[in-house]
């Protein structure tokens, strides 16, 4: 099976990253990218082929992966549709763009309609503890819906969404998710550093305590309310944080962001 990238930017490189580190082989995997320094990195670090045409990268492959931003998602499209094989199917990773315009972008002079499935990858994928939530248009076939997952499995998990329209909620969690953990854990490090830490003390302190946390969090059996009660003793240290936290309205906060990221998601496909 033959993979390829259009566009091999930060998400892209992601994917490369995680699927050669499951063992698929990065001469199966073809990428195209503007920047000759990103085409010389993704060929020394990953073996695959790099292009500069969008259409050569994806000409013949069986599995094309579309992950250029969405505002050239068109122009990229129209430019590849010659190129596809009849029976390629297509991954759009591309935020807010739905499948209907990308049917109508890729299909050419085709009849009937392309096999396509969105999916709403995150970076962590470049580890193997990627969250794909995915998506298959009609035409997708129960063997590409196979393949779609098992690709997207093999970075991390993956899920199906029964309906197109829960993909800006989609990405507005898991797709943009793993910013916010980044964000919140730059604040630990500042605080820990204000507090008189040394720095690395501080980096190191966080970056292990909010990979602990997300690990005992990946057991779906136990409730996030409960895992944060045990950490909360009455009157204690937590407790003070956690009330300060919460009078501030870091909830409401943490969800109006959240809620902006899908509205932004929505905005994506009117601005093309
Ligand atoms: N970053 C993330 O965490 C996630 C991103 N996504 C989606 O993935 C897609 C890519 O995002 P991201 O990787 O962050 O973006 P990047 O800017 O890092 O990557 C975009 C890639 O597309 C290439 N490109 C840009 N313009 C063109 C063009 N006109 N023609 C051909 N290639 C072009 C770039 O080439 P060059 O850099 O050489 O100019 C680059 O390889 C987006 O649609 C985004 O919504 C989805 C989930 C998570
Ligand atoms: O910020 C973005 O638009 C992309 C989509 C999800 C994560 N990054």
């Amino acid at each position: 099976m033959r993979i390829a990238f259009v566009g091999a930017g930060n998400m892209a490189s992601s994917l490369i990253a995680g699927m050669v580190a499951m063992g698929i082989d990065g001469g199966r995997i073809s990428a195209s990218a503007r920047r000759p320094e990103q085409r010389e990195l993704l060929k020394s670090c990953y073996g695959v082929d790099v292009h500069s045409s969008a259409g050569e990268c994806a000409a013949g492959a069986d599995v094309v992966i579309l992950s250029v931003k969405p505002q050239v998602a068109q122009v990229t499209c129209r430019e590849i549709a010659p190129h596809l094989s009849d029976d390629a199917l297509i991954l759009s990773i591309m935020a807010g763009i739905p499948v209907l315009n990308l049917l109508a972008w890729l299909n050419s002079s085709r009849t009937s309609a392309r096999a396509i499935v969105r999916c709403m990858p995150n970076t962590p994928a470049s580890v193997g503890f990627g969250m794909t939530a995915l998506y298959a248009s009609a035409a997708v076939s129960p063997s590409q819906k196979e393949c779609a997952y098992s690709l997207m499995s093999s970075v991390g998990r993956a899920i199906w969404v029964g309906d197109e329209c829960q993909f800006d909620a989609v990405t507005a969690l898991s797709g943009s998710g793993p910013a916010y953990a980044y964000l919140l854990m730059e604040a630990m490090v500042e605080a820990g550093k204000e507090l008189g830490l040394p720095s690395q003390v501080a980096e190191t302190l966080t970056r292990q305590t909010i990979l602990g946390a997300a690990q005992l969090a990946s057991d779906q059996g136990r409730a996030l309310q409960e895992l944060r009660r045990q950490v909360t003793s009455p009157h204690g240290t937590t407790e003070a944080a956690v009330n300060l936290l919460e009078a501030q309205g870091f909830k409401s906060l943490v969800g109006r962001a959240v809620r902006g990221a899908a509205r932004r998601s929505a905005e994506l496909p009117l601005e093309l």
